[in-house]
């Protein structure tokens, strides 16, 4: 693999979806984008996430994605945190998706009059096993709504990015990768990569 290969590692089929539709170019091909001098491909692999805040979580994966490739690697972990609850869920929400559904998130948020809630992508680049990971963060605010529209992809259907009138799951997918936490923080990481 050449020096200039980025692996992104996620367990996460619609997130690598999103990844190469946002970073796609006329170069892009069989999934791999081409980003300034760098070609990113991509591995499925679940790495094991500790607890802390979304830098801490996104630090730890980076580390360990490099750390098993052996080889310069991107991840990414997303966050979603309800205002009313000080910004939690955030990165447990995959663990409260899974286990109150997504009627739960919305029944967590009854008694409070603020719906409001940030989606909060982070992505974490990591050169190789001893580097240092850089953190690329995009924030979608938004209000958690009863849920519309297909319920393929985690809470899309709960989340109504602020300025619309769709949930992210009712909008098409252009739409929602050009307005998106994702879309935000791939945007910085974009002009960190083309600038090296
Ligand atoms: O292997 P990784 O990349 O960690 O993939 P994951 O599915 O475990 O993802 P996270 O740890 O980042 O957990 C985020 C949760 O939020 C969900 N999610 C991520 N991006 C989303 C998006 O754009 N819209 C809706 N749900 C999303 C995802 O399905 C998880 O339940
Ligand atoms: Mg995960």
């Amino acid at each position: 693999m050449s020096e200039n290969t980025i692996t992104f590692v996620t367990g996460n089929a619609n997130k690598l979806k999103e990844v190469i539709a946002i970073l796609s170019t006329s170069e892009s091909q069989n999934g791999t984008s081409k980003v300034g001098k760098y070609s990113i491909t991509n591995k499925s692999l679940d790495l094991d996430e500790v607890q802390g805040t979304i830098e801490e979580v996104t630090i730890n994966k980076a580390k360990a994605a490099a750390k098993i490739l052996d080889g310069p690697v991107l991840v990414e972990d997303t966050c979603l945190g309800f205002e009313a609850f000080n910004n939690l869920p955030g990165p447990y929400i995959k663990w409260f998706v899974k286990s109150i559904g997504l009627s739960g998130l919305v029944d967590m948020l009854y008694k409070f009059e603020n719906k409001g809630a940030n989606a909060i992508c982070t992505f974490g680049y990591c050169e190789g096993p001893d580097a240092e990971v850089k953190l690329f963060q995009g924030i979608t605010k938004g209000n958690i709504v009863d849920s519309r529209g297909p319920t393929d992809f985690g809470w899309d259907s709960v989340f109504e990015p602020e300025g619309f009138d769709q949930t992210y799951a009712e909008m098409d997918k252009k739409t929602k990768n050009t307005i998106s936490h994702r879309f935000r923080a791939l945007d910085k990481l974009r002009d960190f990569l083309t600038s090296q």
